[in-house]
């Protein structure tokens, strides 16, 4: 049952992508830390999941999303909720790093300075730290004006996780966030990601599940747009209640 040890909790979820209908019935809860690992076979809708949970849909036409969102016990999809706030507050790292064409110290500040006037020294404050926390201070920190997609594809995937904690989110929602980099670039960028699972929410769609055994505590296992399993992330691998999990975490099928 959700209660107030979780932060975002999710009910009976059902959702339609022009009446065709791609997740059903998906309840999840997530307390305020820890990594918690969506897996699943291609299609099985994870990131149509994820997408949900910061009202990403919305920007679709012909979308329909129904069930109980409550995050810090209201309403998400309430009409008065202010949709730049929300994504502030539950932010999401793509696939691809998608760093703007400006400066590094532009990327990560870009978020902070929508609008707001931030003094220069919080500005500087608060870059800083949010590059500190993505692990990337260290690499970045005498070239903060260099165009940012002169970086590595890792580092410009943790400046793009800079972005998003600048803006002192609860939640991050990650879609395959090293899918596109290499295997040193992505041990890199788990580091980073386990350094954050202390102080925040953090939401991972993954395709590799060594990475989600790896870095999360809770798994949660999609097939057909269903959620079929959800439990510690050791239980999920070694002693799966459902054969369907155990044949897929066992490679039968994906
Ligand atoms: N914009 C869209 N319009 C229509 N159908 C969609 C759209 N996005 C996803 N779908 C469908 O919804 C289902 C779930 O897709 P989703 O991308 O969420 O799965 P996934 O588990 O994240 O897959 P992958 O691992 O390949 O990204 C699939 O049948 C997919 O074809």
């Amino acid at each position: 049952m959700a209660d107030e040890k979780y932060l975002l909790t999710t009910e009976n979820v059902n959702l339609f992508y022009s009446g065709k209908q791609a997740l059903f019935d998906i309840s999840l809860y997530f307390p305020k830390n820890g990594i918690t690992a969506l897996i699943g076979p291609s299609g099985s809708g994870k990131s149509t999941y994820l997408r949900a949970l910061n009202r990403m849909h919305d920007l679709t036409p012909n979308v329909k999303v129904e069930g109980k969102f409550l995050f810090h016990g209201v309403d998400m999809y309430a009409d008065n909720v202010d949709l730049v706030d929300l994504r502030k507050r539950i932010g999401m790292v793509f696939q691809q790093p998608t760093p703007f064409p400006f400066s590094i110290y532009e990327n990560v500040a870009f978020g902070l300075r929508l609008g707001h006037k931030v003094p220069k020294h919080d500005l500087n404050e608060a870059v800083e730290k949010a590059l500190r926390q993505a692990g990337v201070w260290e690499e970045v920190k005498d070239r903060l004006d260099m165009n940012a997609l002169g970086l590595s594809g890792g580092q410009q995937q943790r400046v793009s996780v800079a972005r998003v904690l600048a803006t002192k989110p609860d939640i991050l929602l990650l879609d395959e966030p090293t899918s596109a980099l290499d295997p040193i670039s992505s041990r890199v960028v788990e580091d980073s990601l386990l350094d954050l699972r202390d102080e925040y929410c953090l939401i991972i769609v993954t395709h590799n599940m060594q990475q989600a055994a790896r870095i999360s505590q809770t798994t949660a296992f999609f097939n057909d747009g269903r959620l079929v399993e959800v439990g510690k992330t050791r239980d999920i691998f070694l002693n799966p209640k459902e054969k369907e999990t155990q044949d897929y975490v066992s490679g039968k099928f994906g």
